[in-house]
């Protein structure tokens, strides 16, 4: 059965917005002059391995596969095509690349279906047809990579609400290890005897009204600072 699911136009704007924010935090001028050195699409490739490590590929070795943390690695490489999507806006000179990517997005959650997911080889071929050597990129999200993307994501987590939670929640978090040293590697990635990850999902899943606030990414981060605070660090 597909289910009949689709980003909110707020969240999607929130998504394209929320993103923006954290890629400037690491570069004020991102995306429209950045200073610092950035590959998405080597970040989206290593997430995709550590998504296939996760699901147990090794075919030679006994291995215990962890569907919660394969899934969240697809979260990451919504990060990474996020940033891909405004970044190929700019090269084409678009003068609103946020809310392009941000309804480039919306179109996506809509033609996107669970029962049309494909293993992450298919989303990568897609990624090469709409690749644009000719802006440096042999690999590139465009409308059909995003939908497979999405595809994946729905089988993942059943639903765009529950995408848009588990979008802002790791986004919140990846802001939480910033402030508390990721860089300097004085961060606590293990919570007690659990990956960060796994403790976020969990703590915005019995919080409802992050999900309806409309500054979700403040609310997300407060609630996990206060408990790195009081229970990790
Ligand atoms: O410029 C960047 C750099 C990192 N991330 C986010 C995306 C992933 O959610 C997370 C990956 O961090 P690791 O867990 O792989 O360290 O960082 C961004 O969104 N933008």
């Amino acid at each position: 059965m597909p289910i009949d699911t689709q980003l909110t136009v707020n969240q999607a704007q929130q998504i394209a917005k929320l993103q923006t924010q954290f890629n400037q935090g690491l570069d004020a001028d991102w995306p429209m002059a950045p200073t610092l050195a950035r590959d998405d699409f080597a970040a989206v490739i290593v997430e995709l391995g550590e998504r296939y490590d996760h699901l147990g590929y090794k075919w030679w070795k006994k291995q215990q596969a962890d569907h919660e943390q394969a899934n969240m690695e697809l979260i990451d490489v919504l990060h990474f095509a996020v940033s891909d999507v405004i970044e190929v806006l700019v090269q084409d000179g678009s003068a609103s690349p946020v809310e392009t990517a941000a309804l480039k997005l919306a179109e996506a959650s809509i033609r996107a279906n669970a029962d049309e997911a494909l293993d992450a080889k298919w989303l990568l071929r897609h990624t090469a047809l709409e690749g644009r050597p000719d802006l440096g990129r042999p690999l590139c999200f465009g409308n059909e990579s995003l939908t497979q993307l999405f595809n994946m994501l729905y089988q993942a987590y059943g639903s765009a609400e529950a995408v848009y939670v588990s979008y802002v929640g790791k986004n919140a978090l990846n802001h939480v290890r910033q402030q508390r040293g990721y860089k300097d590697g004085s961060y606590i990635k293990m919570w007690h005897d659990e990956e960060d990850n796994q403790v976020m999902m969990r703590l915005l899943l019995g919080n409802n009204d992050i999900l309806k606030s409309n500054t979700p990414l403040d609310e997300a981060i407060a609630l996990l600072t206060n408990y790195y605070d009081d229970h990790i660090a």
